[in-house]
């Protein structure tokens, strides 16, 4: 589909945790609990989205990471094509630059935190 948003994604892993964040509330999903990442800008390749998502949102840089997963899924609202890193190593500290609350979750408790329908897949592939 011509309008489907293309998003890059980054489970950034720690040892037996994963780094989570909560989307604001004025966005789209707003309150639900998500994976750092955002849309994809014009002419960028996928790998330079995800850095550079990192940088914006937690300022972090990767520097390890590997693809893990792609998921289309189709909101009432809106497409998306979640293209899906797990991030090994990273320069920086996390921190919510946008105010965002972070936390290292645990593999074994992601399902008690509320995602976005699509993540359900990424949660699964996580546990592979
Ligand atoms: N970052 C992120 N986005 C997700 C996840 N799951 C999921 O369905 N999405 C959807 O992917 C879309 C794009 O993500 P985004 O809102 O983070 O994009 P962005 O950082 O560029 O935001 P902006 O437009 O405010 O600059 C949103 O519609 C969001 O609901 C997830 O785990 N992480
Ligand atoms: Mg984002």
């Amino acid at each position: 589909m011509s309008n489907t948003i293309r998003v890059a994604v980054a489970v950034i892993q720690r040892r037996d945790r994963i780094l989570i964040a909560k989307r604001p509330q004025h966005l789209h999903k707003g309150g639900f609990w998500e994976f750092p990442g955002g849309k994809q800008e014009n002419d960028e390749p996928i790998s330079q989205a995800l850095i550079r998502e990192c940088f914006e949102e937690l300022a972090i840089i990767p520097v390890k990471f590997s693809p893990l997963i792609q998921i289309e899924h189709t909101y009432p609202e809106k497409s998306v094509f979640l293209d899906v890193w797990t991030v090994t190593d990273y320069m920086g500290v996390p921190r919510g630059v946008e105010g965002q609350p972070l936390v290292w979750c645990p593999v074994k408790q992601l399902d008690e935190y509320q995602f976005p329908e699509a993540n359900l897949a990424i949660v699964e592939a996580i546990r592979r």
